[in-house]
C-alpha cells in the first residue's frame, strides 16, 4: 500500500486561482484591490525567504505590498510605533510581523499591538478568542492551522466523529489546531487528544488517529508503527536537517519519518510542498477577507 499524496503546492494553485477572481472582483466593485504589510526585523535566512515568498505571491495576485525591513536592532517602541502608523493607514489591510523577532523584543507585545482588524496571521488574543468562540465570531484563523484544514477537508477525509490526535501544543499550530478540529461544523466535530514530546506513551496515542497532525519540530519522530492503517498524516515540521551541497540549499525533512510512513498511512503531506506552501495561501485569504470587510464597511 502505499499512500495518497496530499499535495499543498496543488491544492495552493487552486486557491490563489480563486483568490486571484476575488481580487478583480474587489477592484471593479472598489477601485482598489487588498493592502498587505509584511514587517521584518533583521536578516534571519528562513524570515527572509518566508518574507520573500509572501510578497512574491501578495503581488501575483494583485495586491498592493509594503515590504517594510527593519535593522536587528530596532527597539521595541520604535517597531510598535510603526504598528501603530499601518493600524491607522487606510490602504492596509492585513499587518504581518515575521517571527521570530529578537530577543530584545516582546513577541507578544508586538502581536496586542496589532489591530484585531488587521490581523490576518490571526495570533491576537481577540481573534484567537473568537476562534475558540467559534460560529459567526470567527474572524481571522491563523494561517497553518487554517491550512491544515482546509487540506483535510479537500483531500476527503471525514472529520466529524474522528479521533484526531494532534502532536505539539504551540500556540501558532498544536493549540489552535486542536481547538478548531473539536468545534461544530463542517471539517470539525472531531474528538481530538493533544499530546506533546512528554506525553506518556505517546506512540500509542499516535496508534489510535485517524487523523495525525505533527506539528513537534522533531525530525523523524513519528515512526511508521505509530500510524494506524490508512490514517491521514499531516506533518507540519520544516526541519532545516543539512545543506545540498550542490545547490546549497537547505535540506527539509518532516517530524514523521516520511518514506517508511508512506507504507502504512492512507493519506499523508510531504515536507517541503505540504502544509508550507497552504500557510502563506491561508494569509492571502485572510488579507483578502480583511480587505472585503475594510472596503465594504466604507
Ligand atoms: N508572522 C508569522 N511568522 C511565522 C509564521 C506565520 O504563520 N506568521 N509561520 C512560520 C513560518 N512560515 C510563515 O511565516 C512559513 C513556514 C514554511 C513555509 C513553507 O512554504 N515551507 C516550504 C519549504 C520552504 C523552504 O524551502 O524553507 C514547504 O514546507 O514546502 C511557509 C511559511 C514561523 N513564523
Amino acid at each position: 500500500m502505499s499512500a495518497e499524496i496530499i499535495s499543498g503546492t496543488q491544492m495552493r494553485k487552486e486557491i490563489l486561482a480563486e483568490l486571484e477572481q476575488e481580487v478583480v472582483r474587489m477592484k471593479e466593485a472598489h477601485g482598489k484591490g487588498p493592502g498587505l504589510v509584511t514587517i521584518l526585523v533583521g536578516e534571519n535566512p528562513a524570515s527572509m525567504s518566508y518574507v520573500t515568498l509572501k510578497i512574491k505571491t501578495a503581488l501575483s495576485l494583485g495586491f498592493h505590498e509594503v515590504q517594510d525591513n527593519q535593522p536587528d536592532d530596532i527597539s521595541e517602541e520604535d517597531l510598535l510605533a510603526l504598528i501603530e502608523k499601518y493600524n491607522k493607514d487606510p490602504d492596509i489591510h492585513g499587518i504581518l510581523v515575521q517571527l521570530p523577532l529578537p530577543r530584545h523584543i516582546n513577541e507578544d507585545a508586538v502581536i496586542n499591538a496589532i489591530s484585531p482588524d488587521k490581523d490576518v496571521d490571526g495570533f491576537h488574543p481577540v481573534n484567537l478568542g473568537k476562534m475558540v468562540i467559534g460560529g459567526d465570531e470567527v474572524r481571522y484563523l491563523p494561517c497553518t492551522p487554517a491550512g491544515i484544514q482546509e487540506m483535510i477537508v479537500r483531500s476527503g477525509t471525514e472529520t466529524s466523529g474522528a479521533e484526531v490526535v494532534v502532536v505539539g501544543r504551540s500556540n501558532i499550530v498544536g493549540k489552535p489546531i486542536s481547538v478548531m478540529m473539536g468545534q461544530k461544523g463542517p471539517g470539525a466535530n472531531s474528538t481530538v487528544t493533544m499530546v506533546h514530546t512528554r506525553t506518556q506513551d505517546l506512540a500509542a496515542h499516535c496508534k489510535r488517529a485517524d487523523i495525525l497532525i505533527v506539528a513537534a519540530g522533531v525530525p523523524g519522530l513519528v515512526k511508521p508503527e505509530w500510524i494506524k492503517p490508512g490514517a491521514t498524516v499531516i506533518d507540519v515540521g520544516v526541519n532545516r536537517v543539512g545543506t545540498n551541497e550542490e545547490t546549497g540549499k537547505a535540506i527539509l525533512s518532516g517530524d514523521v519519518d516520511y518514506e517508511e510512513a508512506c507504507k502504512v498511512a492512507g493519506k499523508i503531506t510531504p515536507v517541503p510542498g505540504g502544509v508550507g506552501p497552504m500557510t502563506i495561501t491561508m494569509l492571502m485569504k485572510n488579507t483578502v477577507k480583511s480587505a472585503w470587510w475594510h472596503l465594504e464597511r466604507k
